[in-house]
């Protein structure tokens, strides 16, 4: 595997930051309503938002609206739901169509979770998630389940960290961060993007396609990331050191 450097202090300069959030920007912790948004976090994306020209936005598989119940009101714009929905930071929203069977697929996944304590769903606007973190033994099953149901909607199974989502297909944070590219304030730019998951690849090679770069999160692993940073402690302190950097306006 391709050892990863650290990434340089000076990368934001003249950049576009697109960031992930679980695993990246906060611990991942046992339930998703249980991470930690700190004011150090906070200050630190307001602070990248006016530093960078409003160019930092928010790239998550969570649906917009749960990133805002854990930040309150962000001065940046989001796509959420891997990219199916986007906030703009003007607070207009591109928004598709919710499925209809995803009410179905939520009662069904409903039923499955009250057979094992641990098991919890989460209700989406364009998805429905299983999350086996509490209970990991169930992983096969509720693997199982969900590409039952996949096959029998058409809709598009997405896995992630101990979870296996349902949800509408013909978008992912490649796509998202493409979208944000085309338009002000981050067109023109040269896009740097972070995560730590599988779901983050494909905005790792869109970022690597449009002369940018993508920062992988975590423990090495084959990416197209050009860079690597070990945990969530080390991304916070380097975006803190690069913001700085970028304040200055000149290299390092
Ligand atoms: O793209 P991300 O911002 O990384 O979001 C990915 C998923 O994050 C959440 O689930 C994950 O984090 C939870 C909290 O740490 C953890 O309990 C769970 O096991 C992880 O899968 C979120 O709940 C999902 O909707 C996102 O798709």
């Amino acid at each position: 595997m391709p050892h990863k450097a650290v990434p340089p202090r000076d990368l934001l300069q003249d950049a576009a930051l697109l960031l992930d959030f679980d695993g990246t920007l906060v611990e991942l912790a046992a339930r998703p309503e249980l991470v930690v948004v700190d004011e150090r976090l906070s200050a630190l994306l307001g602070r990248l938002a006016e530093t960078l020209g409003g160019r930092v936005a928010i790239l998550s598989g969570r649906s917009v609206e749960s990133i805002l119940g854990l930040f309150g009101p962000l001065p940046l714009t989001i796509a959420g739901s891997h990219g199916l929905e986007v906030r703009w930071h003007d607070g207009t929203t591109s928004l598709p169509e919710r499925p209809a069977a995803l009410d179905r697929i939520r009662s069904i996944m409903t039923d499955f979770m009250h057979t094992t304590p641990g098991l919890l769903v989460e209700e989406k606007p364009f998805g429905a998630a299983l999350h086996y973190r509490g209970a990991p033994e169930m992983q096969t099953q509720a693997t199982a389940l969900a590409q039952a149901l996949a096959n029998e909607t058409g809709l598009h199974l997405q896995t992630g960290k101990m979870m296996v989502e349902l949800r509408l297909g013909g978008a992912d944070k490649g796509t998202a961060l493409n979208q944000l590219m085309e338009r002000a304030p981050m067109a023109g730019f040269r896009p740097v993007f972070l995560g730590d998951d599988d779901t983050d690849e494909p905005a790792m090679a869109a970022a690597a396609a449009r002369g940018g770069a993508g920062i992988l999160i975590g423990a090495a692993r084959p990416s197209s990331a050009a860079y690597r940073l070990p945990d969530v402690a080390a991304t916070l302190d380097w975006l803190e050191t690069a913001c700085a950097q970028a304040a200055t306006g000149h290299s390092a």
